[in-house]
């Protein structure tokens, strides 16, 4: 927020404005003077290249003049920077001109007395010498309440600028004390009356930034001196005395070659011009605010909302201003902005830099000042742009490395990858290898286990004895011995060796024998049928001899008592069962009886179907 004094030392300094370009417009004849409007499109970087050599040329023109050409043979009419700063560099000049204007500020100047011995770039044999000179300089500098320079500012690469402002100074500060106070009327300024320059100065701290300023509003206003504006500043008084002297003063001037029946309509005159000025700067300022904050910078677009007139626009601008280095050039209009007491007659002053202010020419124009104040705002904006873009770098570059970590890590992921899948496919080929051997041994095994089969007989008889059934006498059997693979027989109605009978079979299974021990023997059979080789398997025997025992089971069936039909088909479905990965069987069950030399088909769901018997 605005303080109550700044609102009204820019109110006061509108008008005074006003007052002082109507005063200037009467005396050319002329109406309001002219406002020099800045276009946005300016190129700044010429106009301050422009303005640095105008001042830089001013500044060595006045030291030659002041010290004379011979002491100044090292510094050109119109010295190029470097030609400045090396011209200026062994301080001689510089301690010659402080001491013309104020004798004995620098006690003792060396002076180099052989040319030969001053290098063309003034550095080497003499730097101490410099080095003291301008020391002793920098120091009267001081003791007189002027702007300084920092010794490498002569040295390659320092802020040449500066060391003009300093001369820029005392050149000021010279004339000023030349002037004295006759002269400070006519320029709007306010003077102290006869009073040492090097006492008002002291008193008055921010001489030095009133000094610097002034070479601006040099430019700026058209018909007002830089000196005349200098040796007013010097003086200044705090704000209300000094702006209601100054406008009283310019009233003064304006009426007074004025008949007393214009003063009326030049007073509303006046007044009309002071409100439109000041709407006008205004709606400029507004304007330029406007067009200088990004859109899309939400807390330079608040800043700005919440300024809602010029003084606290300015004071906001003027609070971002504090926080700079004072010493800075660049931060002139920080000096200016802060001091409570310079903010008078040359308010609009306050807003200016160094470099603008030379470049806006001759009007102390509103324009200018809206600008200045833009430009504070755009420095803001661009200093904060700058922090992002920075930030945005490193980000950049963060991502850049994590890109490249990534890279690396997929570049590890693929070789990991290719090495697995090198693995992968040599397993798989061992894997195949090993596969079509195993598919080798089993072809070689199956062979080798129907060989067998073929050599325990195509066609195997099996001989099962029946045991006796329940309420039957075993003592009438007429098996009189069974061996593995023979049975023998009595016949009761034989005597001698013809009673006794024996037979061989395959195997012999007694009385006692299981239906698992039975299926043992056709297990491998079943198999067979698996490679691809028919088999038959059947019962003979007479009526009751246990033929449908043999192959399906009792009538109550059980787990034990599941005849070899059962448990081949058992057999078959558990090998197709393990074998699904890598054979498909089929397989379908039909069951058939003959029977008086008849076919019948035990499955079929309708009546029995009756096929008729084919013999070939
Ligand atoms: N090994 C055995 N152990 C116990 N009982 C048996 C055995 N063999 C057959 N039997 C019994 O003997 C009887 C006759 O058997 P089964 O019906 O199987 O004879 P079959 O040869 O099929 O007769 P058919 O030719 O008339 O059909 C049945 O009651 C059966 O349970």
């Amino acid at each position: 927020m605005a303080s109550p004094e700044r609102e009204a030392v820019a109110a006061t300094a509108i008008v005074e404005d006003v007052l002082r370009m109507h005063g200037e417009g009467l005396g050319a004849g002329g109406g309001v003077g002219q406002v020099l409007v800045m276009g946005r499109n300016i190129d700044m970087a010429w106009r301050k290249a422009e303005v640095a050599a105008v001042r830089r040329n001013e500044a060595a023109s006045w030291l030659r003049r002041t010290v004379g050409v011979v002491c100044a043979k090292n510094l050109a009419e119109e010295p190029s920077e470097e030609e400045f700063r090396v011209g200026l560099r062994n301080g001689i000049i510089l301690c010659n001109a402080v001491n013309k204007i104020q004798p004995g500020t620098v006690p003792k100047v060396v002076e180099v007395h052989s040319v030969s011995t001053i290098p063309s770039d003034g550095s080497a044999l003499c730097a101490y010498q410099y080095f003291e000179n301008v020391r002793n300089f920098l120091t009267g500098l001081q003791d007189l309440g002027l702007p300084t320079f920092e010794v490498s500012d002569l040295e390659k690469g320092g802020q040449g600028v500066r060391v003009v402002d300093c001369v820029l100074a005392l050149k000021s500060f010279a004339e000023t004390k030349q002037l004295g106070k006759q002269s400070l009327f006519k320029h709007g300024g306010i003077v102290k009356p006869s009073m040492s320059a090097k006492c008002s100065v002291r008193k008055n701290e921010p001489f030095m930034k009133a000094m610097t300023r002034s070479h601006s509003a040099e430019l700026l206003r058209d018909g007002v001196s830089l000196e005349q504006t200098l040796g007013l500043d010097c003086f200044l008084e705090p704000a209300e005395t000094i702006t209601s002297d100054s406008i009283r003063m310019l009233v003064q001037t304006i009426l007074s070659d004025k008949k007393p029946e214009e003063v009326p309509l030049l007073v509303e005159s006046l007044l009309s011009k002071v409100i439109h000025e000041f709407e006008r700067r205004m709606a400029n300022q507004n304007d330029l605010v406007k067009y200088t904050v990004d859109p899309n910078d939400s807390s330079s677009l608040s800043k700005t909302e919440s300024s809602d007139t010029p003084q606290e626009m300015e004071a906001t601008s003027t609070s971002d201003h504090g926080k700079m280095d004072e010493e800075d050039h660049e931060s002139v209009t920080n000096h200016v902005k802060t001091d409570e007491e310079d903010n008078s007659s040359v308010t609009n002053n306050e807003k200016m830099d160094d470099e603008d202010h030379n470049s806006v020419g001759s009007t102390g124009d509103v324009s200018a000042a809206v600008l200045v104040n833009g430009d504070s705002v755009a420095k803001d904006i661009q200093a904060k742009a700058d922090i992002h873009f920075e930030l945005q770098k490193k980000q950049i570059q963060d991502m850049k490395s994590n890109l490249c970590t990534v890279k690396s890590g997929i570049e590890q992921f693929k070789l990991q990858y290719s090495e697995d899948l090198a693995k992968l496919g040599n397993h798989l080929r061992t894997i195949s290898h090993a596969a079509s051997g195993y598919h080798k041994v089993l072809e070689e095994n199956r062979k080798l286990y129907n060989q067998i089969q073929d050599l325990r007989g195509n066609i195997r008889v099996y001989c099962r004895v029946r045991p006796f059934l329940p309420g039957k006498v075993s003592s009438s059997s007429s098996v009189a011995g069974i061996e593995d693979r023979t049975i023998t027989l009595m016949t009761s109605s034989k005597q001698g060796k013809d009673a006794r009978k024996s037979f061989t079979f395959n195997r012999v299974f007694g009385p006692l024998a299981t239906q698992a021990e039975i299926f043992v023997d056709m297990q491998p059979l079943v198999r067979s049928v698996l490679d691809g080789y028919n088999i038959c398997i059947f019962a003979y025997g007479q009526t009751g001899s246990g033929k449908t025992f043999t192959m399906s089971g009792p009538k109550i069936l059980t787990e034990e008592g599941l005849g070899v039909n059962y448990r081949a088909l058992n057999d078959l479905f558990d090998i197709q069962a393990q074998r699904r990965d890598t054979f498909c069987y089929e397989i379908s069950v039909q069951m058939m009886e003959i029977y008086n030399e008849q076919v019948r088909d035990l499955l079929h769901s309708g009546p029995n179907k009756k096929y008729p018997l084919l013999l070939n």
